[in-house]
């Protein structure tokens, strides 16, 4: 039976021996892709998000002690390390921003041919929803520029325009630690320690250790003494039922502003269109929900979960056996929770769901936060657009036909006017 590991001591050591892993194949990877001679000018950045974030909330010595681990490895890689450190939810919210926009083009775009509004037509930032395992982060260009919270909102300079961007980082509110958070409230009338899941497909099974369930700063105000060490998670596969329990996670009792999302955190009007990547895309694309051209309608993503959900665990197993197992029994819950996060966090409605694009690669790059930080520390996006603007291929070898043509045409009159002073006065008189 597939047991999710928590932060309890077993649950750290799992997680350090796995990064560690995960950071050699990285390394190994990058060796091969990189050219030798160029390892050593080749800058190496490591950013780690919510999941330190959250180890480092819980107890800093350990997180300490993961980081400088991770430093020690790739500083005795051939490449040039230039440092770790745990970024903000700030930080991951703004870079997956800067990410896609840059990705998608939109920030060269709006700079320089904004002087021209009439002759093109003006292409507007994109929004970017990014689900983690630990975190979950909003952030847009809303249309109103002044904000009502000065915590959520950040200004950009790039190529030569001002950009005013509303972010929020929710921290436990990536997939893996809203599961932990709606375990620990349902657990809180349980009797037993048995648990009847709508989350979870029918026949499907799970036993989860109450000391890692509480381990996590997410849960660790729920935490109670039971009886019994282990809680036993039986799946009743019903997605009605587990949409009623995931929306008791976002409150939305009060607002101390004109707008919120949930737990009275401030919240513009959504506005424009946004990309939707990391989890968000993992789970949504194994659900046929992310088709590119035209992502699944509300509606039609609603009945699809409820189709998927109830169906047994042993027929859903049967026709899926290449998808991990932790997966796998986690998509009903993931596919309600994007939903109900959507919807009823951000208030996405019938209408701007359109606008949202599930991406997993723009291009042949990955959708997510890493490029942006890259981007920014290497000063990759100038502050300032440059008046010139560089020459395509084609119009390289344009301009240079047309200055050699000037250049012949230059010498051939000069030629006429000193050395043959004639053939002018003949062609004059
Ligand atoms: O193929 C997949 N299907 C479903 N979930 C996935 C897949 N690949 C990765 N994930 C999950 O997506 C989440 C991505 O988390 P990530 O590591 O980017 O952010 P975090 O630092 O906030 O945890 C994790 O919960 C990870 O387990």
């Amino acid at each position: 039976m597939d047991e999710p590991k928590g932060p309890g001591i077993s649950g750290y050591s799992q997680a350090v021996q796995n990064a560690s892993r995960s950071l050699q194949h990285c390394l190994e990877r990058a060796q091969e892709v990189v050219p030798q001679q160029q390892h050593q000018e080749t800058p190496v950045y490591l950013g780690a998000t919510a999941g330190m974030r959250l180890l480092s909330l819980d107890n800093r010595h350990v997180a300490m002690e993961v980081l400088s681990a991770v430093e020690n490895k790739l500083r005795s890689s051939p490449f040039n390390f230039q440092g770790a450190r745990i970024i903000t939810g700030q930080e991951e919210g703004a870079y997956g921003w800067i990410t896609i926009n840059y990705l998608l083009g939109s920030f060269k775009q709006s700079g320089w041919l904004n002087f021209l509004p009439k002759l093109t037509s003006i292409k507007e930032t994109v929004g970017a929803l990014d689900l983690g395992g630990a975190s979950t982060q909003i952030t847009f260009v809303p249309e109103q520029e002044q904000s009502e919270s000065q915590e959520n909102s950040l200004h950009f300079r790039l190529y030569g325009k001002s950009y005013n961007v509303y972010t929020h980082s929710f921290l436990c509110y990536g997939k893996d630690q809203a599961l932990r958070m709606k375990l620990v409230r349902d657990l809180q009338n349980a009797e037993t320690g048995r648990l009847q899941d709508p989350c979870f497909h029918t026949g499907y099974e799970r036993n989860v250790s109450i000391r890692d369930l509480y381990a996590s700063p997410c849960t660790a105000n729920y935490k109670q003494s039971l009886a019994f060490p282990q809680l036993h998670v039986v799946g009743s596969g019903d997605y009605q039922a587990c949409q009623t329990r995931i929306e008791e996670l976002f409150n939305k009792t009060s607002c101390p502003y004109s707008k919120c999302s949930f737990n009275g955190i401030f919240l513009p009007p959504l506005q424009g269109h946004f990309g939707a990547f990391s989890a968000f895309y993992f789970v949504m694309n194994f659900l046929n929900l992310s088709a590119e051209s035209s992502p699944a309608p509300l509606n039609s993503a609603i009945s699809t979960m409820k189709n998927f959900c109830s169906r047994p665990w042993s027929e859903v197993k049967a026709a899926y056996p290449q998808v991990k197992e932790k997966y796998l029994s986690e998509y009903c819950f993931s596919g309600t929770y994007i939903i109900s996060l959507l919807k009823t966090g951000y208030g996405f409605s019938l209408e701007t769901w359109q606008q949202i694009q599930f991406l997993g690669k723009i291009g042949s790059s990955d959708a997510g936060w890493t490029l942006g930080y890259m981007l920014n520390l290497t000063n990759m996006i100038p502050a300032e657009q440059s008046l010139m603007r560089p020459l395509s291929h084609a119009g390289y070898v344009g301009l240079m036909v047309l200055s050699s043509l000037v250049l012949v045409g230059a010498l051939l009159l000069g030629w006429c006017i000193f050395r043959k002073p004639r053939c002018l006065r003949k062609g004059i008189v």
